[in-house]
């Protein structure tokens, strides 16, 4: 869901039963909201958020995904995605994540993929791909990388655990914590961009991405995906989203 405020444009992730996990839809009403916050000149600030109290985003369906088997099958979604969040990242506008809940997986590299991250407290976040025994599928370590000291982020993607929102803005993940007002607050927090001219945004953000359209940094960015898709074929991914799901009577 998408809608226009002040110069910010909101877009919610609205599946709350599933925990907000990203399915073909959500992909689709994402890369919308992206270009039409590209093309409105109206809007100076771009938010993504989760429905509900519970979850920012649980990452890729694995109840939708579990039905891709191949390498090949897998690297069509992942790209899809990966597409997404290359756009996201490289958006002429400032982004924020603003994680209002639970945020797992392909959840972390979507708020990776955003300029700033402001976190509920107490919210839990963890790139917990390993766990399923495959990397990050989305672009999301080579974001990270780029974003976070090398220790950090590595630390992050190895031991594969969720922390506290706290814990992720001590290390620099999150940016800021609030305790209640989530929108309110970060509507004040923008409230500095969005009095600025949209052109003046345009071109700070498309100083700051410049380092990211290098065929270098796109190559690095598809590989990440490749990878995770070589990974996905394995009997161990495929035991580990057979666990996740069987819990759950699925
Ligand atoms: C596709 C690749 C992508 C990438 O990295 O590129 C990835 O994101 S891989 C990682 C995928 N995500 C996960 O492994 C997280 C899975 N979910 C969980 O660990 C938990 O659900 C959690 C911690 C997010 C929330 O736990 P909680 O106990 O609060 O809730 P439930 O587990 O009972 O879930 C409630 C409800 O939501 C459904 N659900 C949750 N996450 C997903 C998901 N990722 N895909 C599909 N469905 C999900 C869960 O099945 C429950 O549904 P119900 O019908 O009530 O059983």
């Amino acid at each position: 869901m998408i809608e226009k405020q002040q110069g910010i444009a909101w877009f919610t992730i609205c599946r709350p039963t599933r925990r907000n996990a990203i399915d073909y839809t959500v992909m689709d009403e994402l890369h919308e909201a992206i270009e039409l916050a590209e093309q409105d000149d109206e809007v100076k600030v771009l938010v993504i958020t989760g429905a509900g109290e519970d979850a920012f985003c649980a990452g890729g369906d694995l109840q939708v995904f579990h039905q891709l088997k191949t390498k090949e099958e897998a690297y069509a979604m992942l790209a899809k995605m990966g597409n997404i969040l290359y756009r996201l990242l490289t958006l002429p506008k400032p982004t924020v994540a603003l994680i209002n809940g639970i945020a797992v997986g392909g959840g972390c590299e979507l708020a990776t993929a955003c300029d700033f991250r402001f976190a509920r407290a107490g919210a839990r976040l963890g790139f917990v791909q390993a766990n399923l025994a495959i990397t990050t599928g989305w672009g999301g370590a080579t974001m990270l990388f780029e974003k976070m000291a090398y220790d950090k982020a590595l630390h992050l993607l190895l031991q594969a655990q969720t922390i506290t929102a706290e814990e992720a803005e001590r290390i620099g993940f999150v940016h800021r914590t609030f305790h209640h007002s989530l929108r309110e607050q970060c509507e004040k927090e923008m409230s500095g961009y969005t009095n600025k001219s949209t052109h003046v945004l345009r071109a700070y953000k498309e100083a700051a991405t410049k380092r990211w359209k290098t065929e270098e940094f796109r190559r690095r960015f598809f590989a990440e995906i490749e990878q995770c898709a070589h990974l996905w074929e394995s009997e161990e991914h495929e035991q580990a989203v057979q666990s996740f799901l069987a819990k759950r009577n699925k």
